[in-house]
């Protein structure tokens, strides 16, 4: 599709998460050129693209940690920075998450469920599974290994149940059996009705995942699939 078609079709699309004619420099450089993307709901739509390439630029803008030069983003029919300042209906995996490191990974979500006024430890303890943790494990996080730690990164970004997902390379640190169940719970989750916006490297998670695929290259997005 050519680009020009790609944008129409997006501005036209019903989706859930849509980027409209988005720019962002840092001084000089600019990282998004007319970035347009649209992810409909249930869809897993993936980002890939070389090191410093702006995904994760994107990725912030889309959560409201960021705000854009010019363009606009809507979330749920709400448009960020004019109804929404931040987005609080996702689940979010951006960089690494700050845990207390003195703590066990239980605790940790504990703390930061109970910060939503909520308290279900069950629920803590299936999400803590599901992931592949011991909710009974007294291990400090910060004596977690990386895979660990990026399993409890998950768990934070699935605990509420939100039917978004912004995982900006959710596998890193993962073994191949972590990559493998992690796979396994975002296609679970998908079938649940989530729409999951999914930045990667690993080709394999966009052909496996992904109903959609967009490249972003020089500030500028294509869409492969
Ligand atoms: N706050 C900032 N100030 C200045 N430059 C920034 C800032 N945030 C990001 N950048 C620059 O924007 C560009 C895109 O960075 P970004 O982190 O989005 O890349 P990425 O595609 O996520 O890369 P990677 O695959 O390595 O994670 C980089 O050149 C980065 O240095």
């Amino acid at each position: 599709m050519k680009e020009g078609q790609t944008i129409q079709v997006i501005e036209n699309e019903n989706g859930i998460i849509k980027v409209l004619h988005a720019r962002k420099s840092f001084k000089d450089v600019r990282v998004l050129n007319d970035v347009n993307i649209s992810c409909n709901k249930g869809e897993i739509c993936g980002i890939i693209g070389r090191n410093g390439s702006g995904k994760t630029v994107l990725f912030k803008a889309i959560c409201g940690f960021l705000k854009l030069d010019e363009g606009s983003i809507w979330v749920e029919g709400k448009e960020m920075q004019k109804d929404i300042d931040m987005l609080t209906t996702a689940g979010i995996i951006i960089e690494e998450p700050s845990f207390l490191s003195t703590r066990s990974g239980m605790k940790n979500l504990e703390f930061l469920y109970m910060i939503q006024n909520k308290k279900n430890r069950e629920h803590l303890c299936n999400i803590m599974k599901l992931v592949g943790l011991n909710p009974s494990s007294k291990k400090r996080v910060g004596n977690y290994s990386m895979g660990m730690k990026q399993r409890l990164a998950i768990a934070q970004a699935i605990m509420e149940e939100q039917q978004i997902l912004i995982l900006d390379e959710p596998m890193n640190g993962l073994d191949n059996e972590g990559v493998e169940d992690m796979r396994n719970l975002f296609l679970d989750l998908k079938k649940q009705g989530k729409t999951i916006l999914l930045a990667t490297h690993n080709m394999d998670d966009i052909n496996l995942l992904c109903d959609k695929v967009y490249e972003i290259d020089g500030g500028i997005v294509r869409q492969l699939k």
